[in-house]
């Protein structure tokens, strides 16, 4: 078992998680400039809350992981400094707003339709004084710590701490958002009504009402692929997901 002592991922996990409230519809997250911070009020609870270890997402002076979560775009409304934002790269998939004067990333937004996660909006619930945020769940992007200068020698230990936190490592999402884009990238390819035939049962009334669940949706996008297409989708929802170059 690695040594965890010493092993630090955010501050926001770092000394214990803050549970979710379930009660909670939202608050206010505020930039780090000490006069005329950006505000941006978010009208929701957030789901999906994770530390991210990619080099793309804002993390805290000092920290290895960022700590991010989802909510849906309608509920992201700046409502101060609005005119300090500036766009990090308006090529990538998640368009990163941030303020310039310090750098902090107010939300991320997908712009482009066909992306899994578009209507989806990124904030780190950490620039809010509230609590009753979602509560991170998982560890995403576990390994792309080291292209930000960690030590590969460090990676047991980070991933034993992770675990201790129960944040469980991956080094992309987590299985229900892995399969959640699979399945859009599937349904939008086509292969899932192409294969549909093969997975549903006679047409009944029951058993149409059940093609349609996501569930099934699913289940077919995962057992579909042949080995030679497998390849396209992985490589489509990748690309879809993260970006070019893959
Ligand atoms: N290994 C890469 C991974 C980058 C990456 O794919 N990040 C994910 C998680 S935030 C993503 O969705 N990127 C889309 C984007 O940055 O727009 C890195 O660390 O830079
Ligand atoms: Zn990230």
């Amino acid at each position: 078992m690695a040594n965890t002592d010493g092993v630090m991922i955010h501050p926001a996990v770092d000394n214990g998680i803050k549970q979710t409230d379930s009660n909670f519809s939202g608050g206010v997250l505020s930039c780090h400039c000490s006069t005329n911070p950006v505000k941006v009020r978010i009208n929701a609870q957030t789901a999906h809350n994770h530390v991210c270890g990619c080099t793309k997402c804002w993390k805290p002076e000092g920290a290895v992981f960022s700590q991010i979560a989802v909510v849906s775009r309608d509920a992201v409304e700046v409502i101060e400094n609005e005119d300090k934002l500036e766009i990090v790269n308006a090529d990538a998939p998640i368009q990163r707003h941030r303020c310039r004067d310090c750098g902090v990333h107010m939300y991320g937004r997908i712009e482009n339709t066909d992306h899994p996660f578009h209507g989806l909006d990124f904030v780190h619930t950490e620039l809010s004084s509230e609590d009753g945020w979602s509560a991170p769940e998982f560890a995403a992007f576990v390994s792309s710590v080291i292209e930000s200068g960690v030590d590969p020698s460090r990676m047991d230990g980070i991933r034993a701490r992770l675990r201790e936190l129960g944040l469980h490592p991956f080094d992309t999402l987590s299985p229900p958002l892995m399969d959640a884009i699979a399945s859009h990238v599937a349904k939008s390819s086509g292969v899932v009504s192409r294969a549909a035939p093969r997975e549903e049962p006679p047409a009944t009334a029951q058993s149409e009402e059940a093609a349609g669940s996501s569930a099934t949706q699913g289940a077919a996008a995962a057992s579909a692929p042949q080995p030679a297409e497998t390849g396209s989708i992985f490589s489509k929802l990748l690309n879809r997901l993260f970006g070019g170059g893959r």
